[in-house]
């Protein structure tokens, strides 16, 4: 290590996550494609690559212990999937598990057809939803007439569906769904660096609802890329991989043949002559002449630091959560799990936050006769949790099942995965961070590239599309160099 003195040029990417893996796989291709001779190094402090994304196989079981699958429609991830020749490993939910329920005074209630992301665009199962008073839907319904923010600058998610909707509707129905999502405060999260569509529509049409009605009418084209779904999953919004997430990992690693891993944690970076030092926490350096540092925003901070525009990266709040994955013989469980799950607003009160019904929801995750149950828990404000003991939270999510579900079966196992600090809250005014702490790289770290969940999307193929920018930054920075050797 530490050797590197042929006169190759070098990348280096910290962080083997998928942000990681991906930026190192499309630096690569760049690379190539320009014809520029460089040598690429992965820096991932824990012996495993893939980060958050973990899958377990267990007793002919698929459990993912950080997330479980993507949105089909965001091109990115299916591009890389067809790149890596894994799309015959695509694998949708099952359209027999479509029912979602919410719970509301203690009892699941079926979510109302025709709410997308917490907005109504389907009348009459909105009118008689028993998830909302009268009260409740007539100040929602005053979406269609209520006139538009003349500001264009950022505000909270709740702030503008308690706007435009009402306090009622955003507790009882928007907040659940859009906080599974980012395990967040809705009262503190970014609608522009969230749910942008949402501030879109309101300043094209004014009402949030007359305009998602009148979207349905003219349904978008579908695209063409589509086509490399296998046909019987094509309908599915979310999508995965028949044996989990880390088949994609597993590509990946296969595709990055002959790049360099080293096994440590990136302490410090300094820019030294026109080139960048990494000290690793084994006291080694490394020397780079690009960096493409895909970390959340804690592990960027301590890189970076020392200047206003990076100040937000150390107090950007990071939320904890834990995955419960329970699994169960199916003919001893006294619930039919006639869906993908349920959601909780946060006024219930109870422990979990959201529980999916994962054997239901996605087929090949249990054997024959054995069912599997994932529990979500702790979020934005609620992290008391990280005082229990495994024990205890088993406990306490086999209570909120058993109240809610009539759950009293014995599990065949139990599986606690504590992922802290795992969910990034994009607060009010991110979008203007970003740019800010960008234009100030630009000026003074010219070759270094940051990306990641941290910024502008936290969704799988957000991570994968803000890699393959940051990938093909760094390597027009290194073929734009007269120094480069071909
Ligand atoms: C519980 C949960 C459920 C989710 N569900 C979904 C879902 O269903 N669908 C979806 O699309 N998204 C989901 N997400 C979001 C998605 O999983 C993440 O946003 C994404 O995996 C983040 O990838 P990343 O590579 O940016 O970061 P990470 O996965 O955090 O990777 C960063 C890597 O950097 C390493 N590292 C950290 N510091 C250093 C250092 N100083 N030096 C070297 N290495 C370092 C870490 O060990 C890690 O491997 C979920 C997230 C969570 C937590
Ligand atoms: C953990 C979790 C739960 C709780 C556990 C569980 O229930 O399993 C949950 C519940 C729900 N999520 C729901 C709906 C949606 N979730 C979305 C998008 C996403 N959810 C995610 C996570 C979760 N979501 C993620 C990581 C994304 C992709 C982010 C990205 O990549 O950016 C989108 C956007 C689609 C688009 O943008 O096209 C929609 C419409 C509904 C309502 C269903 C109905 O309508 O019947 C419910 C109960």
């Amino acid at each position: 290590m530490g050797d590197q003195a042929n006169n190759r040029k070098q990348v280096v990417v910290i962080g083997g996550g998928i942000s990681g893996l991906s930026a190192a796989y499309y630096v690569r291709k760049a690379l190539a494609d320009a014809g520029t001779d460089a040598d690429i190094t992965i820096v991932e402090k824990t012996g495993a690559f893939g980060g958050k994304i973990r899958t377990l196989h267990r007793d002919g079981f698929v459990i993912e212990q950080g997330p479980d699958s993507f949105l089909a429609r965001k091109l990115p991830i299916i591009e890389l999937t067809r790149d890596l020749g894994l799309e015959g490993e695509l694998t949708g939910t099952n359209p027999k598990a479509n029912k979602t329920y919410i719970v509301h005074k203690g009892k699941l209630h079926r979510m109302p057809k025709g709410l997308s992301l917490g907005v109504p665009t389907d009348l009459e199962p909105f009118l008689e939803t028993d998830l909302l008073s009268l009260q409740g839907k007539a100040r929602a319904l005053m979406d269609f007439v209520l006139p538009k923010r003349e500001e264009t600058t950022d505000e909270s998610i709740g702030g503008f569906f308690e706007r435009r909707f009402g306090g009622e509707l955003l507790r009882n129905l928007a907040e659940p769904i859009l906080a599974g999502i980012y395990a967040g405060d809705t009262y503190k999260l970014s609608l522009q660096a969230t749910f942008p569509q949402f501030q879109q529509l309101e300043r094209e049409h004014g009402s949030l609802m007359k305009a998602t009605m009148a979207a349905k009418l003219n349904p978008p084209v579908p695209s063409p890329v589509s086509e490399v779904i296998p046909a019987e999953h094509r309908s599915s919004v979310f999508l995965t991989y028949r044996k989990g997430l880390v088949t994609l990992l597993d590509g990946l690693r296969g595709a990055l043949e002959g790049v360099r891993n080293v096994q440590a944690a990136v302490t410090g970076l300094s820019r030294q002559e026109g080139r960048y030092k990494l000290t690793l926490d084994g006291g080694e350096a490394l020397d780079a002449d690009a960096v493409i540092a895909a970390l959340p925003s804690h592990g960027l901070a301590p890189l970076f630091g020392g200047f206003p525009q990076s100040d937000w990266l150390g107090a950007m709040d990071n939320v904890s959560v834990a995955n419960v994955i329970l699994a169960f013989d199916k003919d001893r469980l006294d619930h039919p799990l006639d869906g993908s799950g349920f959601v909780l607003p946060r006024t219930e009160g109870r422990f979990i936050t959201a529980c999916t019904w994962t054997s239901s929801k996605w087929l090949h995750t249990a054997p024959e006769g054995k069912a599997l149950i994932r529990c979500y828990v702790g979020r934005s404000g609620e992290q008391d949790w990280m005082e229990l003991t495994d024990e205890e939270i088993v406990t306490r999510v086999r209570r909120d099942i058993f109240e809610l579900m009539g759950v009293k079966a014995e599990p065949l196992f139990v599986e606690v995965t504590r992922l802290l600090r795992s969910m990034p809250q994009y607060a009010v005014g991110h979008p203007d961070r970003i740019a800010g702490l960008r234009d100030r790289l630009a000026s003074d770290y010219p070759g270094a590239f940051v990306t990641g969940a941290a910024f502008e999307g936290v969704g799988i193929p957000d991570c994968i599309r803000q890699a393959k920018d940051a990938a093909n930054a760094a390597a027009s920075y290194l073929g734009t160099d007269d120094k480069v050797r071909k």
